[in-house]
């Protein structure tokens, strides 16, 4: 339904996003993921036909968002980062109008206004003015324009941003009603709020796609966490590095002959029972192992650590 490909998008010298290249398959709900500048708003703008890309294509169902803009943005609904609001219309009078001019037909409209109102929890806001409206409630009224006139794509740039818990839930479970009837990519910087809504991330950093994948394998692609304490009368960190399936070791605390150590393995490597053969093998005592999955933020934080600078392009010391 929607097929990204080759996507880049230049400020002067700079890469907002390179070579971006993504699908989102008809009903699929595809969490949007990457730090602040990682190009997530540049890239829905693209695809909501309201600017032109550098280079590369997109297409959403079949039609080009350059060449082919109106019919784009037709079967589209997108809610920008700040959504588009006209203070003083009354909720009902600005959906009406939105409706209007993605040009739902006059007689289609109240049922269509009816159903908005009912879906997005705004029935008893519908005569309020905008401007007298919370956060939570525009945002709803955000969600509200975007979705009017039944469009087959949904686009949603950071849309719980700012949102108390309460919000937060109903934004995210009016998210999750779309699944299956529409096809929606959703943008986020926090990877447990998009698990909670969608079954595919794209995770995007520093302009660059850093990968695509399931909710659910992103969190066996962070190995496991495993904390023991030892004592003995050899240091184990050296034995416990060069151990098959470890990524890393680290040393937390020692007082005396006892050590506490952090210790992550390679990808889906359970490595507990080597960790304590290890210590027995070299003499030593272990007082406790303990194994925990990274969380989510965790595994965010390290797929989009700031990419790290060229040899040839490190200034001179
Ligand atoms: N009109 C513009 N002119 C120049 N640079 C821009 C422009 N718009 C965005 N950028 C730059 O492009 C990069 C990507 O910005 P973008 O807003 O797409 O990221 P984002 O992932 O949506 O970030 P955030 O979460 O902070 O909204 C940033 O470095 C930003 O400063």
């Amino acid at each position: 339904m929607i097929e990204v490909e080759q996507l880049t998008q230049q400020y002067g010298a700079r890469a907002a996003i390179q070579d971006l290249t993504f699908r989102v398959e008809a009903g699929e709900i595809l969490g949007f993921l990457g730090p602040n500048g990682a190009g997530k708003t540049t890239t829905l703008r693209i695809l909501a036909a309201a600017q032109p890309a550098s280079r590369g294509t997109a297409r959403i169902a079949g039609w080009d968002v350059h060449r082919q803009a109106q019919a784009v943005r037709q079967r589209i609904g997108y809610l920008p980062e700040i959504p588009p609001l006209y203070p003083e219309m009354t909720v009902q009078a600005y959906l009406s109008f939105v409706a209007r001019l993605k040009g739902v037909v006059a007689g289609d409209r109240p049922q269509r206004l009816a159903e908005t109102l009912q879906r997005c929890g705004l029935n008893d806001r519908a005569q309020t003015p905008i401007r007298k409206l919370s956060k939570g409630y525009r945002q709803r009224v955000g969600l509200a324009q975007a979705i009017v006139h039944d469009p087959p794509v949904i686009l949603l740039d950071e849309p719980t941003v700012g949102l108390d818990p309460r919000q937060l839930q109903e934004v995210r479970s009016l998210i999750r009603s779309l699944a299956g009837e529409k096809t929606v990519i959703f943008s986020s910087h926090i990877l447990s709020e998009v698990s909670q809504v969608s079954d595919r991330v794209v995770i995007l950093n520093q302009g660059r796609l850093v990968t695509t994948t399931a909710t659910r394998e992103l969190l066996q692609q962070g190995g496991w966490h495993y904390r023991l304490e030892v004592s003995g009368d050899r240091n184990p960190l050296a034995v416990l590095q060069s151990l098959d399936g470890v990524q890393s070791v680290q040393m937390q605390a020692q007082t005396g002959d006892r050590w506490i150590i952090s210790l992550t393995s390679q990808a889906d490597q359970e490595i507990g029972a080597a960790i304590a053969a290890t210590i027995q093998q070299q003499g030593g005592q272990l007082w406790e192992l303990r194994r925990d999955r990274p969380s989510l933020e965790e595994i965010f934080l390290r797929l989009t650590a700031p990419v790290p600078l060229n040899p040839s392009e490190e200034p001179a010391e």
